[in-house]
C-alpha cells in the first residue's frame, strides 16, 4: 500500500511541474513576443502590427498562427463578413488582429482566454493595434466558462464564424456547447486550428458522423473550415 501511496503522489507531482513548466514556458514566449511587437510595431496601424508579429516569428519560436494560415483566415473573414466572431485561444492577439481589421462597422469580436498574464499581453496588442473595446471583447476564462455565459455578450445575435485555436481537446465540447445553447447562426463558419494532431480525432470523428450537420468545406495547413447546419441538426434530433 505504502509503495501504491508514493507511486501515486510522485505521479501527482510529475504532472503537476510538468503543467507548471509548460504555463512558465507558454508565459515567457508570449512575454517575449508582445515586447517585441510592443516595441517596434507602429501603434494604431494593425498592418504594422501584423508585420512585426511576422518579424519576429521569423527568427523566434512563437505561439501565432502566422501569415500562412492567416491569409486562410483573412479569406474566411472577407468572404463570411461575420458581424459577430468568437475566438477560442487569444494568446498575443495576432489572429484577434487579423480577424477586427477585416470586421464591417457593425462587427465585433469576443476572444476568449484562460491564462490572465496572457490574456493582458493579448488585449494590450489589440489596443496597441488602434482597435477599440466597442469593437472587441477579451474574456479572461477557460472557454468553457465563457460559452456558458456568452449570451450575455452577445445580446440576441447569434455567432457567424468561430475560430478555435485554443486546446484541440476542447473542440468538441465546446462546439457541442456552442449548439446546445443556441449561439451559432444558421450556416455558421467554424474555422478550426491545428485539426492533424491526436488531439482532436474525436472533433473530426464527429464532424464525419453527421454530415447532414456539417459541410467541410476545405482543409489545408492543418486548418480546416466547417459550415453548420442547424437545420439539419433540428431535423436528425427530432
Ligand atoms: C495557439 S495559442 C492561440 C494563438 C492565437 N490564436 C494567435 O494566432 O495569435 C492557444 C491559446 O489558447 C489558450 N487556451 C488553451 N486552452 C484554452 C481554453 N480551454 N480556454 C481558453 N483559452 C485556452 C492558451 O492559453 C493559448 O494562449
Amino acid at each position: 500500500v505504502t509503495f501504491w501511496y508514493w507511486t501515486e503522489v510522485t505521479g501527482l507531482c510529475r504532472q503537476m511541474f510538468s503543467r507548471a513548466l509548460k504555463l512558465t514556458r507558454g508565459r515567457m514566449c508570449v512575454s517575449k513576443t508582445h515586447a517585441f511587437v510592443f516595441t517596434n510595431c507602429t501603434h494604431g496601424q494593425a498592418q504594422s502590427v501584423l508585420d512585426t508579429f511576422h518579424q519576429y516569428a521569423d527568427t523566434h519560436p512563437c505561439l501565432i498562427i502566422g501569415p500562412r494560415k492567416g491569409q486562410l483566415l483573412d479569406e474566411v473573414v472577407a468572404r463570411v463578413a461575420p458581424l459577430r466572431v468568437l475566438e477560442l485561444g487569444t494568446s498575443c492577439g495576432y489572429s484577434s488582429v487579423c480577424i477586427l481589421r477585416l470586421l464591417g462597422s457593425e462587427g465585433r469580436l469576443v476572444t476568449v482566454e484562460r491564462d490572465p498574464v496572457t490574456a493582458d499581453k493579448g488585449e494590450e496588442i489589440i489596443l496597441v493595434a488602434g482597435f477599440k473595446h466597442l469593437q472587441f471583447q477579451v474574456l479572461t476564462c477557460p472557454s468553457a466558462e465563457a460559452i456558458a455565459g456568452l449570451r450575455n455578450n452577445l445580446g440576441d445575435q447569434d455567432l457567424d464564424l468561430v475560430l478555435m485555436d485554443h486546446n484541440p481537446k476542447q473542440y468538441l465540447p465546446d462546439l457541442l456547447a456552442l449548439e446546445r445553447r443556441g449561439l451559432l447562426s444558421p450556416g455558421c463558419v467554424l474555422l478550426v486550428n491545428n485539426v492533424n494532431g491526436s488531439a482532436a480525432r474525436t472533433f473530426l470523428e464527429h464532424i464525419r458522423v453527421w454530415p447532414e450537420c456539417y459541410s467541410v468545406c476545405g482543409q489545408l495547413l492543418g486548418m480546416m473550415e466547417v459550415r453548420w447546419n442547424r437545420a439539419s441538426r433540428q431535423d436528425s434530433s427530432d
